[in-house]
């Protein structure tokens, strides 16, 4: 298993994670339980705020919060300096209770509720990512009856296919996100957006995917949407002023992914933009970009503990743990793979391939398909890398199973930041019909 951060393997052959040993962790927190490298997540926000900047743009990173959120986080990424994206009333609730400042706060979604943007609306977040025209009808609406502005951005589709897995993939033409720049009312929608009293056309965005390992992609993205821009203000005598390109930056899971090397790409990019807009004689916009996976995923690791071994009539071994695919549902969903070890014997031989699974009744649940392990013994901790990203955000209580905690590692201290689910949580929303 690759370690990340500030992993490590002290002498008695066991894992420590943020200077705490995932056995004493295991052992005060229970298991499963979400271990978060804190230093990790914040070393990802200073690469980014450092390396996403260039002396001829002014840039902004924004934290896509899809990937892993509660308020603990909010307070990290506003301690860090990047702002956040939301992408629904809950994570806009948990941002506003965690005081996240109103103004840094993107607000995203292809459905939003009228309730969801009255809230929006009033508290005042810094953008409202519109994501097609009847949304804009509502928010004409609510601004109106509030009798206040809202400043967006229109979310487009410049139908570019960057190779990940389909259900991730955001700009085909056959995408449910943002309004096609292909079609034939594009310039007339933005022009009465430009137009509308109460709201305030600020620029674009358009995100191509999650996941994704070729530049080139995202090189094209800022290549198209410059092209775009520069259609608009012929066509449409508007001026764009903001142009958020989503994030997507991939991770490393297992051996056959190969993340980008951001600093040098984000230098590249941003000249890149820089000289198209003056060949265009574009007026350079500020360039946003929204990564979530990259920030979190390599910063958590999930430990669970072995509580049964089974080889099948044909041979296939399984370990079963005490956690499934209602923590993680990556692999089930898009047959992703993670690479794990038995955290109290890091130094132990792996001699064979064993499946790991959890407690739900699915043959999909699969925490790996197959990886190399020491032969387990019942009681060992297993520990799943790359687990901080669509895990805890995904997680569900499918078969009643109860959401694990979340811990914060650092400098040899834990604090939990969610506690465990216990069983009274999950029936204190239903209604006793019977007595
Ligand atoms: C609009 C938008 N922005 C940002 C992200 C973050 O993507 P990632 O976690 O791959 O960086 C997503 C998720 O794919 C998204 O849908
Ligand atoms: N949930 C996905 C990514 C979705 C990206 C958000 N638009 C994953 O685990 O990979």
């Amino acid at each position: 298993m690759k370690l990340f951060g500030t992993m490590e393997i002290n002498n008695k052959g066991q894992l420590e994670i943020g200077g705490c040993n995932c056995l004493t962790l295991a052992r005060n927190y229970g298991t499963p339980l979400y271990v978060v490298d804190e230093a990790e997540v914040r070393n990802q926000c200073k690469l980014y705020k450092s390396f996403f900047r260039s002396d001829s743009l002014r840039t902004e990173v924004i934290y896509a919060s899809k990937a892993f959120l509660n308020i603990a986080m909010c307070k990290l990424v506003e301690e860090e300096g990047l702002s956040l994206d939301v992408v629904s009333g809950g994570e806009l609730y948990t941002a506003l209770k965690a005081k996240f400042p109103k103004n840094r706060i993107y607000f995203h979604g292809n459905n939003k509720s009228e309730a969801e943007l009255v809230i929006a609306v009033k508290s005042g977040v810094g953008r409202i990512v519109l994501d097609n025209k009847s949304e804009f009808r509502l928010l004409q609406q609510v601004t109106k009856r509030l009798g206040k502005k809202a400043n967006v951005l229109l979310r487009v589709n410049p139908g570019i296919v960057a190779h990940t897995h389909e259900y991730i993939s955001t700009t085909r033409h056959s995408s449910k996100f943002g309004e096609s720049i292909f079609a034939e009312d594009i310039y007339s929608f933005i022009k009465e957006i430009y137009e509308s009293p109460d709201i305030c056309f600020k620029g674009l965005h358009s995100h191509i995917g999650s996941q994704i390992f070729e530049e080139g992609s995202f090189l094209e993205l800022a290549s198209v949407m410059l092209d775009f821009i520069q259609a608009i203000r012929r066509k449409a005598l508007v001026k764009t002023l903001e142009l958020n390109l989503g994030g997507g930056f991939g991770v490393y899971y297992s051996d056959t992914d190969t993340p980008l090397d951001l600093p040098n790409f984000f230098e590249r990019l941003l000249d890149e933009i820089y000289v198209k807009s003056k060949s265009l004689s574009l007026e350079p916009p500020k360039i946003l970009i929204e990564p979530g996976r990259s920030i979190v995923a390599n910063a958590g690791t999930t430990l669970y503990t072995v509580g049964g071994i089974k080889k099948t009539y044909d041979g296939k071994q399984f370990i079963f743990v005490d956690g499934s695919m209602a923590d993680n549902i990556r692999p089930a969903l898009y047959d992703s793979k993670h690479e794990l070890s038995l955290a109290n014997r890091m130094n132990d031989k792996c001699k064979e391939e064993f499946a790991v699974t959890g407690k739900c009744c699915e043959s999909g649940d699969i925490l790996s398909k197959g990886f190399k392990l020491p032969t387990p013994n019942i009681g060992d901790l297993v520990a799943v890398s790359s687990t901080g990203a669509y895990n805890y955000s995904m997680a569900s209580n499918y078969n009643r199973l109860t959401k694990p905690a979340v811990i914060f590692a650092k400098e040899g201290e834990a604090k939990v930041v969610v506690k465990r689910e216990t069983y009274e949580d999950l029936v204190k929303n239903d209604v006793h019909l019977v007595d």
